[in-house]
């Protein structure tokens, strides 16, 4: 009986999508007509790299799902091998002073927006997912990703350093231990590696067996009351939530000063660099 609930929740393709975003932004929502379940794409090439405009879109796409009543949201991206790169390292090297504080104050926005939301959210993750591309993908409740990408918190690599509320999503996911290791070492897990340590509940062999294994997950939870179910995730989130609600100005500034420091500058530069002639060669 529950298996049939589920199955009934999972999109085929005969069921009828209604888009509630259009393609000019770089998201798109799309709510499945049988199931409920809305899917919110990233759209920005080259690599989903978050930056101001992507966040904001991301935000708001949270926003509409959550006033729309969703059955839950699945997380995903429209390029094939690219979850999301993470912050777009452009916002912060070089910064310019009011841009860089609506790009960290709209990132927290869409990490208590997501972290908190009311609904079941999962992410699809069908690409390399590291640092911020990570963050959205344990803000979620359910990761399944497609064997062989990468996935991490590198930003030790990057001479940078997580802030507390990245390491709270993560550490929702993964034992300290294994957390705090990774952590040290800006390690990236492989797909194998993140399913063997619990970063990821699930693989899959396609984004479509993806989309299907988070809405069998938003699925199981067809029988429990949504308002018992959603007051108990917020009761569980709520100490991580308050602690960045509380603190979100002492933390914009930590950021600002952190991302002016020279060395941090001549860091993010190098990267960059390295960066491009990686992708000239
Ligand atoms: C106090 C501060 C706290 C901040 C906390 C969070 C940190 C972050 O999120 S920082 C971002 C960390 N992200 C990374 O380290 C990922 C870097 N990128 C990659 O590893 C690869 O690009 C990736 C595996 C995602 C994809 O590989 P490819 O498919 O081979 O693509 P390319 O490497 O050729 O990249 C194409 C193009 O995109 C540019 N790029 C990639 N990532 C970023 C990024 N995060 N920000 C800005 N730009 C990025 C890359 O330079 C290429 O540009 P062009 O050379 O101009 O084509």
């Amino acid at each position: 009986m529950l298996r049939s609930t589920i199955s009934s929740l999972v999109p085929r393709a005969t069921s009828v999508a209604r888009h509630m975003s259009n393609a000019a932004k770089l998201t798109t929502v799309e709510i499945n007509d049988v199931t409920g379940i809305a899917t919110l794409t990233m759209n920005r090439p080259p690599v989903n790299g978050l930056n101001l405009e992507l966040l904001t879109d991301l935000n708001n796409s949270i926003q509409e799902i959550e006033d729309n009543k969703s059955r839950g949201l699945i997380l995903t991206s429209s390029n094939p091998t690219i979850f999301s790169a993470g912050l777009d390292i452009l916002e912060m090297y070089k910064p310019d002073k009011e841009r860089l504080k609506a790009f960290w104050t709209t990132l927290q926005d869409v990490w208590l927006a997501l972290y908190g939301s009311a609904v079941p959210t999962a992410a699809a993750i069908n690409g390399h997912s590291p640092a911020g591309g990570c963050l959205l993908a344990t803000s979620c409740e359910y990761r399944v990703m497609l064997p062989k990408f990468t996935i991490g918190l590198n930003e030790t690599k990057l001479g940078i350093v997580a802030p507390k509320w990245f390491m709270s999503s993560f550490l929702s996911v993964l034992p300290r231990r294994v957390a705090e290791r990774a952590l040290n070492q800006g390690r990236m897990f492989t797909t194998d590696e993140a399913l063997r340590n619990g970063l990821i509940d699930e693989v899959a062999n396609s984004k479509e067996e993806a989309l299907a294994k988070c809405a069998e997950f938003i699925g199981s939870f067809s029988k429990v009351n949504p308002l018992a179910r959603s007051l108990t995730k917020q009761q569980l989130r709520a100490a991580e939530l308050s602690e960045l609600e509380n603190e979100r100005a002492q933390d914009l500034e930590k950021f600002i000063f952190f991302v002016n420091q020279p060395a941090v500058q001549k860091g993010l530069g190098i990267y960059l660099e390295n960066l491009k002639k990686k992708s000239k060669n």
